[in-house]
């Protein structure tokens, strides 16, 4: 994307070293500069981090603070033709307003005659989706499972108290930072819950609630029931009702019954059976599942594991 024409490319070895002072400047820009008064000039805008459905994602450098942040670039025309206005500027309000370790910021947001621009945080180890996939057997040890677990509860257990449910919960929309902390993204499903139940469907199938399927009403519990999904799928290397054809994969989600391979033992079973549970009001209460024995036990190892999936993934990059 051509911004300025003294623009200079963001190296990746800059972005590293930068890393570490940016997460100090960060709280303090953060406060200092609200979403008025931004502009592109304001950044130095280097690679596609990826592309999305309405745009893409953009490496950048805010220029004052050195601040490496992600500048998601969505054109008006494609958002305005499908219709998806309303929902971006509601993605943006609500993303905007909840502030928390372990959802990802988005601290500011403007826009130009062509396209709205949206500043993240950075989130230098991508969708959790593609970690998974670069794994063996998609994948991970427990207790790296389980820092996962653990966090994106907190992550949903503050949405709640906020009153946001999120509703597409998904390793595609949970990203992570250079030392593997979960940041949760994609607000653009997400309802601020007023006292009745919504039934809007929405999100994607392997995640989805009984309850969603069903097209029944749904409240915060669907997020829940997404914690147990992905608490499986991390430890089997497969989502729990994952089928070839949409309809197989309703039936099964419905019927509710989990067969567990070898590969997850107890203690996580007994975590993921008091979530998967057909009734919402059934379903562990995230609190629960924060202070449950096997998130508990595992924190121990945590340090460990994260040290050695991060020797991992250098040792790749060398031989690349
Ligand atoms: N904050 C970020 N830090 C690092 N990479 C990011 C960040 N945000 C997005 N990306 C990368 O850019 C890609 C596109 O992101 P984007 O959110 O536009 O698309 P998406 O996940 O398909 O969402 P949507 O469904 O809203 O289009 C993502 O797949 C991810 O790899």
């Amino acid at each position: 994307m051509s911004g300025k024409e003294n623009d200079a490319p963001v190296s990746t070895e800059q972005i590293q070293q930068n890393s570490e002072v940016n997460e100090q400047k960060q709280a303090q820009s953060q406060a200092q500069k609200q979403s008025v008064g931004w502009s592109l000039d304001d950044f130095e805008v280097g690679r596609p981090l990826g592309k999305g459905k309405f745009g893409n994602v953009f490496i950048s450098r805010e220029k004052k603070t050195k601040r490496i942040v992600a500048l998601k670039v969505l054109f008006k025309s494609q958002l305005l033709s499908l219709g998806v206005s309303h929902q971006l500027r509601r993605e943006i309000e609500i993303q905007y307003h909840l502030r928390h370790p372990n959802i990802l910021g988005l601290f500011g947001y403007f826009h130009d005659e062509k396209r709205v621009f949206v500043m993240l945080d950075y989130a230098s180890r991508g969708e959790l989706f593609n970690f998974l996939q670069t794994q063996q057997g998609h994948r991970i040890d427990e207790p790296l499972a389980a820092k996962f677990v653990r966090q994106l509860s907190e992550a949903l257990k503050y949405c709640h108290s906020k009153g946001v449910i999120h509703r597409d919960v998904k390793p595609e929309n949970l990203l992570l930072d250079a030392k593997l902390n979960l940041k949760l993204a994609d607000f653009g499903w997400s309802v601020v819950a007023d006292h009745s139940k919504r039934n809007t469907l929405c999100g994607t199938m392997d995640y989805l609630a009984p309850e969603m399927v069903s097209n029944e009403p749904h409240n915060y519990s669907v997020d829940i029931w997404a914690v147990g999904i992905l608490t499986f799928e991390m430890l089997a290397g497969y989502a729990p009702f994952a089928q070839h054809s949409s309809e197989a994969l309703i039936a099964r989600i419905k019927d509710c019954k989990v067969t567990y391979p070898s590969t997850i033992t107890e203690l996580p079973k007994s975590l993921i059976a008091a979530i998967i549970k057909r009734e919402p009001s059934d379903r562990l209460p995230l609190q629960q599942v924060i202070s449950h024995p096997w998130i508990v036990q595992m924190q121990q190892f945590e340090e460990n594991s994260v040290k050695s999936y991060l020797a991992k993934i250098e040792e790749a990059k060398k031989k690349h």
